[in-house]
Formats: structure tokens, sequence, C-alpha cells
């Protein structure tokens, strides 16, 4: 499927008639991987959701509170990213008795987000980190072209932050993630959206961009 560009032309968003969001403009083309950046409340997320709205059948989403289900085993919760791509009663066989090759890929995912001790596990029994992690493999196992992520690695080191962030982008031919990592917005990304108080200040890429001029975002 060929991936679209995210583009938005001036849309807003607003909760109960308050907008949080100011018009926004921005396009992101295949091949290209932005960071948000702002203070908490600055919009990064209701960014996300209008983006999302853009194209959701094209677009793996990794929200900030997971949403995964707890009692349910990390196997399981990593196999709902290819949910809708199945009918019901393929589902529930292999979330009940899965299938071979269904359980081999999602074990290959595991290890390789070092979760392979626990696909079996409850995700209610692990730490913050590995259910961050297993909420990067649900994405990844939807193999969509395009990530959106709210904060998917505010959970794990700043070096397992890095990692993961090179494999989401190597996985997806464009994302966006939201971040409060400056270094790792200037290092691993094409291009920076700034955003204050809802609105968006800045769309730059990360090359003409310096640490300092991100900590201005989050000056009061
Ligand atoms: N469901 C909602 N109803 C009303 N207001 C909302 C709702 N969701 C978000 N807001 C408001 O919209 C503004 C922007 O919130 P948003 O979640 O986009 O910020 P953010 O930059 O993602 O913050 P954080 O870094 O804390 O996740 C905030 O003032 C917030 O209170």
């Amino acid at each position: 499927m060929a991936q679209p560009s995210l583009t938005l032309s001036g849309e807003s968003l607003s909760y109960e008639g308050e907008q949080v969001l100011a018009p926004v403009t921005l396009s992101i083309p295949p091949g290209e991987h932005v960071a948000l950046v702002g203070r908490s409340g600055a919009g990064k997320s209701s960014l996300l959701k209008l983006l999302y709205q853009q194209a959701p059948e094209h677009i793996a989403l990794c929200p900030q509170s997971y949403g995964l289900v707890g009692n349910l085993s990390v196997y399981q919760n990593v196999y709902m990213g290819q949910l809708n791509r199945h009918n019901p009663l393929y589902n529930l066989c292999n979330l009940v008795r899965p299938w071979r090759r269904h359980k081999a890929a999602v074990q290959q995912l595991c290890d390789t987000l070092g979760l392979d001790e626990k696909i079996n596990s409850p995700v209610d029994t692990l730490s913050g980190g590995q259910q961050q992690r297993t909420a990067i493999a649900r994405a990844l196992y939807q193999q969509a072209g395009i990530f959106l992520g709210d904060e998917p690695v505010s959970a794990v080191d700043p070096l397992q932050a890095k990692l993961l962030i090179e494999l989401i982008q190597h996985q997806h031919a464009s994302s966006v993630i939201a971040l409060h990592n400056r270094q790792l917005a200037l290092t691993c990304f094409d291009r920076i959206v700034g955003l204050q108080h809802g609105k968006v200040v800045f769309d730059l890429p990360s090359s003409s961009l310096t640490a300092e001029q991100l900590d201005q975002l989050y000056v009061a």
C-alpha cells in the first residue's frame, strides 16, 4: 500500500468550544521522521490526534497511556496490533492458542525489545518500561507505514530510548514522535516541530536547531 503524506491545512482542535491547538499547516511526506517538542500541555498529543485522523488505516499509534489490556499477556497485547487484519474467529483462536507463525513473529519482536522472558506474563505484572516496550511491540506488529508516538520512550533509559527510536524509524516510512529528550530530538530526527501554548512556533530541520533553542520552549 502506497504511503500517504500526512497533511494538515489549517486544522485546529477545540474541546467544549475552547481551542487547545491553533490552526496548523504542515506536511510530513514518506521518508521524514519528525519530533514534537514542547512543555507539558503545549499541545503535542492534540497535534498527534489531528495527524492520526488524516489516515488512521496507515498509522500505528502508540498512545501516552499505552492502551494495553492489563490482565492479558504480552503475546496477546502484541498480537492485537494485527486484530483488524483478520476475522473475529481467527483472532479468537490466535489469542487463545496462537498459531506457530504468529507466536514466532511476536517472539522475535519480544526478543528484539528485551521482553523475551515476559511474553507469557500478564502486562499488569510488568515494570513501566516493560509495558512501554510492549506498546511499541504492538505498534511494530501492526506493520503500518506511519508511526505516531506520544512519548513512547519516556520510561526507558536514554541508550535504550535511542535504540527504540532507531528501530521504530527503520520499520516505518515516516514517524511523528512527541518527546521531551531534546538531545534525542536533535540527533535522531530529520525535523523538529516546536509547540508552545497550543501553537506551532517552529517547524525546522533538526540540523538547523540547537539544544538552547529547544530549551526556550520550556521557559514559562
Ligand atoms: N479531553 C480533553 N478535554 C479538555 N481539554 C483537553 C483534553 N485533552 C487535552 N486538553 C487540553 O489541551 C491542552 C493541550 O493538551 P495536550 O495533551 O495536547 O498537551 P501535551 O503537550 O501533549 O502535554 P503532555 O506533555 O503533558 O502530554 C491542555 O491544556 C489540556 O488540558
